[in-house]
């Protein structure tokens, strides 16, 4: 796990292998541990050179690791005594140094990176901090502010920044090893006390308080309910504060109580489920690794509305030449403009130029003859968006792969107008598209394998974290929410108010609760949805009963707002007052206290005390127990894949895991029985009865979240 080479006579050149990122496994450690002691004790020996095989120093901590007991060379005594050695040492960092890796680095005497390298202490993403003296050397290398925003963000550098910052000595665009050598022979002999980052004293800045209290105030704002964040702040504190000896200490005691946090379990099971979430695997035995996904070159994105200028600009950033199609003159301008305008100031964030060229936009759907993908992102309506295909299936050649923005609507249907229905596929954006990372790929039973694989490597490319799922009303993400944003109105029935409940899911690390939400979403689209599955408007029959709809419990509370043209923060009212149409600064509204009431007293339903734990125990276990349905459906392939789909498309926190892991973490028996205990209490609402597969695992002894699969395997996919 460690190699050892003797290079230019007199140093020693320790690979680290641990395929693919070389991570400190106990292994590694055990490896470095013995060939570092080989180097030291060898009098042929005048200094050493580690690298990492395959072009990547180190990529950290074996984070699998994690989950079990201890083995292994512990990792600060094993980086102290590399640090205190008295031969140089000297990192040659390719690929990446990050967390426990760049922790390595910074015990070595010196550090040598290339240009492409990247560098970091992404622990904080773990839920963890920089427990191997990371937080107590870097403060000591680069100052208080630079390590600390480095430290709490868990931000990676460019090895560019990293030079300026002083974390590395050179940048070379050379082979980063043979320089390293070239360097540790010019090392030897050189005082080395002045390079051991342990003995420096933390250059402080007069204002530390101050800073402190600042960063402190910017996370609690920014990562709600967080604690890695600020014990990283605490352990900077004490590198400023205290001796080496002591700072460790405390770093040490703070990454103890990080380390068994359910937080720190929930961040790393979302890093594994991030890398699960793209490996799909159909009935048929095609799978992610063994199917080739088409190039593509050129796309097509009809309808510029808000979604499809976001995709516009997703595709061209990436390189792929977009031709966009609106209905209309005016509308065609407007979108011109917008993805103009998106695309620069993309450009200019990113440090890169533009690439406008790529973007042509047009009337008329007779222009997308030689496009290799199209993507529609018209107004979400069945009927229209089938004219849409059935006009690409005569226009485009055959080969042309036809996807669908669309939200919730059956992309089977849309493959059945078309010529192709094992090109068709549907590529659920959220808005904005350009920024948000979600991407579900929504499978048909007629997707082919190919089609599947290209539009998840399609997603890729873009940025975004692609999920497979299947084909139902909702797919996986806007079908949960429905239990969910539910549970929330009938609470506003009982006695709760939107800034009650969203205070409550905003304190749990909600993004936004689910009003806040709606707000910002616009209140009409659910409305016209609403409308036109016949749950509200002309068409409801007058003899149906009050509050049921289609057999079921119905609350028309988010209708009667709409009736009143309360439409979001798009109109400046909806369930918040904001003070101006496109505000953002949310205010409760008496009015919507009025209309609460006055709902009330016609229904004589008396209002109650609502307690914050059962807001969130009917708003999440309703979430979870759809989720469970899903799994069972066969729509998503794993927990993994809804928890992903929840935490970037719908921010639900990522330190809670998603609301399969949330389920897993409160315990399965205990969302049953408060499913069974709040059915009982609501028996007409079906979201809350406990799903089969919950009261099948639960019979199972509640396995863990990664041993589900195993309960549902016999069950129906529709990947
Ligand atoms: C007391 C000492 C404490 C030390 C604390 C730490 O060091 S904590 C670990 C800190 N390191 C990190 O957080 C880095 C995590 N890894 C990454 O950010 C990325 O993987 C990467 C290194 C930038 C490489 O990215 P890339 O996109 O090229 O590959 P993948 O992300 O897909 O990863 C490839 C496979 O490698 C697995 N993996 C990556 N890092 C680790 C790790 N540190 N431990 C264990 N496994 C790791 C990853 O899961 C992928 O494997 P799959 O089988 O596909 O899941």
């Amino acid at each position: 796990m460690a190699r050892y080479e003797l290079v230019k006579r007199s140093v020693a050149l320790i690979t680290l292998t641990n395929p693919p990122v070389n991570s400190l496994s106990s292994a590694v450690r055990h490896g470095i541990a013995k060939t570092m002691d080989r180097a030291l004790s060898d009098p042929k020996v005048t200094a050493v050179v580690i690298c990492g095989e395959n072009g990547r120093f180190c990529g950290g901590a074996d984070i699998r690791e994690f989950s079990g007991p201890m083995r292994g060379p512990p990792l600060l005594p094993l980086l102290d005594s590399i640090e205190a050695g008295e031969k140089p040492v000297v990192a040659a960092i390719e690929g990446v140094a990050l967390g426990g890796g760049l922790e390595l680095a910074l015990v070595c005497h010196y550090r040598i990176a290339h240009s492409k390298a990247r560098l970091g202490l992404p622990e904080v993403t773990l839920g963890l901090l920089p427990a191997a003296g990371g937080t107590q050397r870097l403060p000591r290398l680069i100052g208080i502010p630079a390590a600390l925003e480095l430290i709490t963000t868990g931000r990676h550098v460019s090895s560019q920044e990293a030079l300026k910052l002083g974390i590395v000595d050179q940048v070379t665009e050379q082979n980063v090893c043979e320089v390293a050598v070239e360097f540790a022979l010019r090392a030897v002999a050189k005082p080395l006390s002045s390079r051991r980052l342990s003995a420096l004293t933390v250059p402080c800045p007069p204002d530390l308080d101050a800073l402190l209290e600042a960063v402190t105030m910017q996370i609690q704002k920014k990562a709600r309910g967080m604690m890695a964040p600020l014990a990283c702040v605490q352990a900077v504190r004490a590198a400023a504060t205290m001796p080496y000896s002591q700072g460790i200490k405390r770093e040490s005691e703070l990454m103890a109580t990080l380390f068994n946090s359910g937080q720190a379990r929930a961040l790393q099971y979302c890093f594994f489920a991030e890398r699960t979430a793209g490996k799909w695997t159909l009935p048929s035995g095609a799978q992610w690794n063994d199917t080739k996904p088409r190039e593509i070159r050129s796309a097509a994105v009809i309808g510029l509305g808000t979604m499809g200028r976001g995709i516009a600009v997703s595709l061209a950033r990436v390189g792929i030449s977009v031709i966009a199609v609106e209905s209309d003159k005016k509308l065609m301008e407007t979108g011109r403009q917008m993805v103009i305008g998106m695309l620069e100031r993309d450009a200019k964030r990113r440090g890169v130029s533009a690439s406008l060229n790529l973007l042509k936009f047009t009337l008329s759907l007779q222009n997308l003859k030689d496009v290799d993908l199209v993507i529609e992102a018209v107004f979400e309506d069945m009927a229209l968006k089938k004219r849409v295909f059935q006009e690409l299936s005569k226009v485009c050649r055959p080969t042309t792969l036809l996807c669908s923005n669309t939200s919730g609507l059956d992309v089977d249907a849309l493959a059945g107008v078309t010529d192709r229905p094992q090109l068709v596929i549907g590529m659920h954006f959220f808005s904005p598209a350009h920024v948000m990372k979600l991407l579900e790929v929504v499978c048909g039973p007629r997707s082919s394998s190919e089609t599947i694989a290209t539009a998840m490597s399609l997603g890729k490319r873009m940025g975004k974290v692609s999920v497979a799922v299947g084909n139902c009303p909702g797919f996986v993400g806007n079908r949960m929410l429905k239990p969910y944003s539910d549970q929330a109105t009938f609470l506003l029935e009982e006695g709760a108010t939107p800034e009650q409940i969203d205070k409550v899911l905003e304190d749990f690390g909600f993004a936004m609760g689910v009003f806040r939400m709606s707000d910002l979403a616009g209140l009409d689209v659910g409305w016209r949805v609403r409308k036109e599955s016949g749950l509200t408007g002309p068409d409801v029959d007058p003899k149906n009963p009050p509050r049921r709809r289609q057999g079921r419990k119905y609350c028309p509370i988010p209708d009667m707002v709409c009736e009143q043209g309360r439409f979001g923060q798009k109109t400046g009212r909806g369930w918040y007052m904001y003070d101006k149409p496109g505000g953002t600064n949310a205010k409760p509204d008496p009015l919507i206290q009025n209309l609460l009431e006055t709902y009330r007293s016609r229904y004589g339903i008396k209002p109650r005390n609502i307690t914050d734990q059962e807001i969130i125990e009917r708003c999440l276990f309703a979430l979870a127990n759809e989720g469970f349905r899903i799994l069972e459906d066969g729509i998503a392939a794993r927990p993994e894949d809804i928890d992903v789909i929840y935490q970037f498309g719908y921010g639900f926190p990522r330190h809670r895991g998603g609301p399969m892991f949330y389920a897993s973490m409160v315990g399965l028996e205990r969302v049953l029985e408060r499913l069974e205990h709040y059915h009982q209490a609501h028996p007409d609402v079906s979201h809350l009865e406990p799903s089969p597969l919950l009261k099948k695992l639960v019979a199972c002894g509640s396995p863990p979240i990664q041993k589900w699969r195993e309960h549902i395997k016999t069950m129906h996919s529709h990947l």
